[in-house]
Order: structure tokens, then sequence, then C-alpha cells
């Protein structure tokens, strides 16, 4: 596989007047490879954004090499920049104009043959609502015009700021498949998210930034089962009983009013021999794998009320569109 995206040791700080120097990036590494759907995890301010946008020569970084598609970055992002699609910001669209007549403009701004338009309407699944008004989209639909606004010069890298930002759980899924689908066709997709389920879901890489420093990196299995604590939920008649069994066989042992989790051991049998050769039958016993909540939550120190949803904290308004050759503009609702 070869690298599609690499960054060593970028480091940005701001200096504002009100709250003074602030370092956004502080030494991060990241390594992107050709057909990958890499998840790109943090929490807010952990700097994400920044990143990409330095990746995009859309801010200077500090100290750092950066490289898209072979060619450093920024130096030489001029001549991948044909083979690039980026989201970065909010999406910039007129309302009133149909998605079609959206895409015909941004195609012959771009110099990209307008049979593009249909081809990506119909990727991005929307070539059955394409004559429709953009202001009656909803957010889940406007997202996905903004990825075929990034597809309509077929790129082989996206690069997706927050794409699933603000959707419902069924506009996830159709994230999902479209991801799923442009990777089937071979295009390298890296998108951040703050949302962990949608990275577990989306992505079969993951690279986790914290305060601006990569804390884990891989394929999101390796990464999960790199904080596997081989634990087992276990229900039994005598809670009491079974606490004191699996003590004296040596097992590390917790007592929850509904159940007991039994840390450190690989073979369940082990589990239920020890209490079934004392008359002890387990009613339940199931494996607790983590999941990257809980090892995100670990490595980043965030702790997300019990109550709310699956992710670190609030949802952003939606993040939208920039594309490395359509220049930033204000959405006009004529
Ligand atoms: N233009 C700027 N001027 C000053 N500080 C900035 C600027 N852009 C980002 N920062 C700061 O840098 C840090 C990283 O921000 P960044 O937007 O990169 O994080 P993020 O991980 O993308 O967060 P989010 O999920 O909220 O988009 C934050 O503390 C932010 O306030």
């Amino acid at each position: 596989m070869s690298a599609v995206i690499e960054i060593a040791g970028l480091r940005k700080t701001f200096h504002t007047l009100r709250q003074g120097r602030r370092v956004a990036v502080d030494g991060f590494d990241l390594l992107v490879e050709s057909g990958q759907v890499h998840g790109f995890l943090g929490p807010n301010g952990s700097g994400k954004t920044t990143t990409l946008r330095a990746l995009l020569g859309l801010v200077r970084a500090d100290a750092g090499r950066m490289s898209v598609l072979g060619a450093d970055s920024p130096e030489r992002l001029a001549e991948v920049a044909g083979r690039v699609g980026a989201i970065v910001e909010s999406p910039q669209f007129f309302g009133n104009f149909t998605a079609h007549r959206t895409l015909r403009l941004l195609a012959l701004a771009g110099g990209v043959p307008t049979t593009r338009v249909d081809e990506v309407l119909e990727q991005v699944g929307l070539r059955d609502r394409g004559d429709e008004r953009v202001k009656g989209y909803s957010l889940g639909m406007k997202q996905r015009l903004a990825v075929a606004s990034a597809l309509l010069k077929d790129p082989e890298l996206l690069i997706l700021d927050e794409p699933a930002n603000g959707l419902d759980p069924a506009g996830i899924r159709e994230m999902r498949d479209l991801m799923r689908s442009l990777a089937a066709a071979g295009v390298t997709v890296l998108l951040s998210s703050h949302i962990l389920a949608e990275i577990q879901l989306i992505c079969d890489h993951v690279t986790i930034i914290s305060r601006g420093r990569r804390v884990a990196y891989g394929p999101v299995a390796e990464v999960l089962a790199g904080f596997d604590q081989h634990q087992w939920q276990v229900r039994v008649a005598e809670p009491e009983r079974a606490v004191e069994l699996l003590g004296r066989a040596g097992l590390s042992v917790t007592a929850y009013p509904e159940h007991l989790v039994v840390t450190g051991v690989v073979d369940p049998e082990l589990i239920s021999r020890t209490l079934g050769e004392q008359g002890l039958w387990v009613r339940e016993l199931v494996p607790l794998r983590p999941d990257l909540e809980s090892v995100f939550l670990e490595l980043t120190g965030d702790h997300p009320h019990p109550a709310l949803p699956r992710q670190v904290d609030g949802a952003q308004p939606l993040d939208g569109v920039i594309d490395l050759d359509v220049r930033e503009s204000r959405e006009v609702d004529a």
C-alpha cells in the first residue's frame, strides 16, 4: 500500500489578542494509505480542522513535513489538487438553485465535463432529487450534495471534515454506505469526527488526536484489541458465593448490582468450570469488548455525561465545503 497522506511533526500555534498563545497542533503525525477509509478522531478543539487546513495549504504550519499523493504540501499541492476533493468548512450553496444546477456551475467553474453531474448525483444517491431546490433539502441531503461537489473531478483522495455532523442515525448510515461505495470504487477517504460511534461504523482505520498530539492509530479492530482487558459479564443465582469461588480460584471479580465482571480471563470456560464444579450454574457469560468510546475516553481523558449520546461532546453546526479549487463564498439564499 502506498502513502496517500503523510504528516510528520506538524506544529501550529495561534496567537490571538484575547486568548494569547494557543498550541493547536503539537508535533502531530498521520499516515493514510491508499484504499483506506481513515477516521481522524478527536474531541472538539483537539486540532483536527487545523491539521486538515494546514495539509490543504489553508493555514501556514509552524513546523513539520506534509505530503499529499506524494507531493510536498503546501509547496507542490497545486500539482495534485485535481486529484483531491476536500470539504473543510460550511457548505455554501444557493438555496434557490437545484442540486443539478449547483453542480453544473461548479463543474463549469472547475473545468470538469458537465456529464459528471449526473454521475456524482447518482454516486451520492441524489439522482432522483437533483431537480429540487437545495433549500428544501434535509441536512443529510446537503451533506451528500457537498460530497457530490467534491467528487466532481473524480478524486483519488477525499478529505471530509465532520461529514456526518448533525445527522440522525439514518443519515449516518447513508453516509457510511456512501463512504464504503467510494472506497470500493478505489477512492481513499480521510474523514474527521468527534463522534466515536460514527468512526467505528464508517472507518477501517483510525488516528486519534488529543490536545494536538496523536495518541493512537491503526486498524480500528487493532486499536480496540490493544485495549481488550478480557472482561466477562457473568450472571449467576448466588452472586456473593460466585465472587468467593472465583476469588478463591485467583480470578479478579467486581460485583455490580445486576451482574459480576471478571477481568483478565482469555478462555471463559475457566469461569463456567470454576462455578459449575461447585454447583453454581452460569446464566449468562458475555464478553465485554472495548468500544472506541472507552478507548477514546481513556486516551483523551474526556468524560461525557452518561445521559448524553455516545459522543464526546455536543454536536457543532454543520461543517461545510471548501474544494481545493472552489473558493470560499457566502451562502446566498436569493
Ligand atoms: N484561527 C484560529 N485562531 C485562534 N485559535 C484557533 C484558530 N483555529 C483554531 N484555533 C484553536 O486551536 C485549537 C484547535 O482547534 P481545531 O478547530 O483545529 O480543533 P478541532 O479538533 O477541529 O475541533 P472541532 O471538533 O471543534 O472542529 C482550539 O483551541 C481552537 O480554539
